[in-house]
């Protein structure tokens, strides 16, 4: 699925509507009542009411007797009443025993069908921008469904302008309640919920004035909120939060995918994100080269050409799958260095090899049966120095992959040993923990070019030091900064961390929802590096692999909790066993 800016959507809106012709009110339409079967489907489903919340869940028409007990959904005025034609043969006059079939069928529509409408009684706050005039359309909608509806501007309904102000006035027309926020502290103890159409992707900066009063209001309530297109006052592009910033438990995402719902904290503003069409062909996207996605198992086969079966050749053998080396560990950190060669084993790479500190290497023999160990040389207290990098190229000229840092620590002249390992290995190469931090200390862009693809993988606080700016500077915009990174460095980066971001030097980025939280523990990255590894090594390309890599990993975290029973429990030899 695509991820877009706010400036994306506006261009494609544009699209839609000068190129295709699509009028600008309709898309409005088109939006104005997605978001009002979103919230009746909501409402549906907060009451367990079964026949309506059933018909409501699917597009499908409901199938439900139109008698006493429906009252919204009569008031809906829509409804598929089952009706035998009369005069019609029935069963008595053929002497079986058969109901009487019905002949018309009149459907309706199900998505506007509130089971419990007399129980609602929504409050639709209304900004000055089209976000407004989608929540216009939406009241028109949810008053039509039997809900009660409620208007509440954030500034004078003069000030529309547009499509906004046709709302505005079908609004009115329709004899909808409306009042204008006149500042103080204003009560919603009286509504069921809340409709959010203050701010959508026209907003600029933290909520002023009305708009601030009243996001504050909605989030005091206590009261569901679904927000328009975005929570009001999240950043549409990078996911900041503005205070205050409307605190939802739903959004209904118009058209596309907006890129701030799928980056804390905009993430965990947003509840449950339904992306609904609004009449923009999804097309459009991809013909003006928008290259954002969310990570679905569908991006991964057509848009990254990633075979997610993994099948495998009849006559496959180990030479097949490729051989990854790491080098890896040192005297007080060898565990990393097992993780990431282990990781890569069970990712499925035919070979494995870590090479560590010849001082080491004894006391690492039978560690893993699976994997061959190399004496890279170093010190004799087990440490790495820069000589140790000729050995890592000489073992590294027969192999598929480098991964190089899980555990190395730091060691004198080890910019030198990075640098030699840069510019000498010609296979693709995975920089990842300390390495990242050598790396931040050196100008590799004045290194011998490479031929095959790098992949960085920072967490937060290497990015960083790569960088040179604040951990909380890096997650300000998330997206926007690997971008820029991956380009400007021709470099595959992976920045770690909730929903990590996966960008390309090409441009194409992708976010990845899936683990969670307890995989924050030590390993897992080495664990990822493993994984990465050994998909280079299995042939797919830098990016495929990154990408699926972040992927296997999140789901190998989210099964090692289940297997666990709980997410705070999962260690790293757990997702290498899930996977
Ligand atoms: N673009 C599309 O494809 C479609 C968009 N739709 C909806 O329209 C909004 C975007 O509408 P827009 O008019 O551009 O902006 P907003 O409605 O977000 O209004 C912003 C409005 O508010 C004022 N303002 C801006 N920033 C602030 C602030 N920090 N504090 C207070 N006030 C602010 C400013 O004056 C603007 O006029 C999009 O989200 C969709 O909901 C339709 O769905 C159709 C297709
Ligand atoms: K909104």
């Amino acid at each position: 699925m695509h991820l877009v800016t706010a400036e994306e959507m506006r261009r494609l809106d544009r699209i839609t509507i000068e190129r295709l012709g699509i009028p600008a009110v309709a898309l409005m339409e088109n939006a104005g009542r997605a978001i009002a079967e979103e919230i009746i489907a909501f409402c549906n489903h907060r009451d367990g009411d079964g026949a309506a919340g059933d018909a409501c869940q699917g597009t499908g028409a409901a199938r439900y007797s139109s008698g006493p007990g429906h009252a919204g959904a009569r008031a809906a005025g829509a409804a598929r009443e089952e009706a035998a034609v009369p005069g019609a043969g029935t069963a008595e006059s053929f002497g079986a025993v058969r109901t009487a079939a019905p002949k018309l069928l009149i459907s309706g529509d199900a998505a506007l069908m509130a089971g419990r409408a007399e129980d609602e009684h929504w409050l639709v706050l209304v900004g000055k921008g089209n976000n407004g005039g989608d929540g216009l359309v939406a009241a028109r909608h949810l008053s039509e469904a039997g809900i009660a509806v409620s208007l509440l501007y954030a500034v004078s309904p003069e000030s529309l302008t547009g499509e906004a102000a046709q709302q505005r006035d079908a609004a009115a027309a329709m004899g909808l309640p409306a009042a204008v926020y006149g500042g103080g502290r204003p009560d919603f103890a009286g509504y069921s919920g809340i409709l959010d159409a203050l701010l959508g992707t026209g907003a600029a900066g933290a909520p002023r004035g009305a708009y601030a009063e009243l996001i504050a209001a909605a989030n005091r309530s206590g009261k569901p909120v679904a927000s328009a297109d975005i929570p009001s006052g999240l950043n549409a592009d990078t996911g900041e939060t503005h205070e205050p910033c409307i605190q939802a438990a739903l959004t209904v995402c118009l058209a596309f995918l907006k890129r701030g719902l799928l980056q804390y904290p905009g993430a965990g503003h947003a509840g449950r994100i339904v992306v609904r069409s609004i009449g923009i062909p999804s097309g459009l996207a991809r013909e003006e080269g928008l290259s954002a996605y969310w990570l679905t198992p569908a991006v991964l086969e057509d848009v990254l050409g990633v075979d997610v079966s993994r099948r495998r050749a009849p006559d496959g053998h180990k030479g097949t799958y490729g051989h990854v080396l790491i080098a890896a560990g040192s005297l007080r950190m060898s565990g990393a260095g097992l993780i990431a060669a282990r990781a890569s084993l069970r990712t499925g790479c035919g070979l494995a090899t870590w090479a560590v500190p010849g001082k080491l290497l004894p006391l690492l023999v039978g560690a893993a049966p699976e994997l061959m160990l190399a004496d890279a040389g170093g010190e004799a207290d087990g440490t790495w120095n820069a000589a140790a990098a000729e050995e890592v190229l000489k073992l590294a000229g027969k192999k598929d992959v480098l991964a190089v840092g899980p555990g190395i620590g730091r060691f004198g002249d080890d910019k030198a040993w990075l640098q030699t390992i840069w510019e000498g290995a010609d296979c693709p190469l995975v920089v990842d923990a300390d390495a990242l931090n050598i790396l931040a200390e050196c100008d590799y862009g004045t290194w011998q070019g490479r031929r095959t693809p790098v992949i960085l993988t920072p967490h937060p606080g290497e990015m960083a030091r790569l960088v040179g700016v604040s951990t909380k500077e890096v997650q300000r915009d998330r997206i926007g900064l690997a971008l820029s990174y991956a380009r400007e460095r021709g470099v595959i980066l992976v920045l770690k961390g909730a929903h990590t971001v996966i960008a390309s030097p090409d441009g194409r980025l992708v976010v990845n929802t899936t683990g969670h939280p307890g995989m924050a523990t030590g390993g897992s990255g080495d664990c990822l590096t493993g994984i990465i590894a050994g998909l280079l090594a299995q042939g797919l390309s830098g990016f495929q692999a990154a990408v699926f890599g972040v992927y296997l990993h999140g789901l190998a975290g989210e099964r090692a909790a289940l297997l666990r029973g709980d997410p705070v429990s999962v260690i790293a030899s757990d997702i290498i066993e899930a996977l």
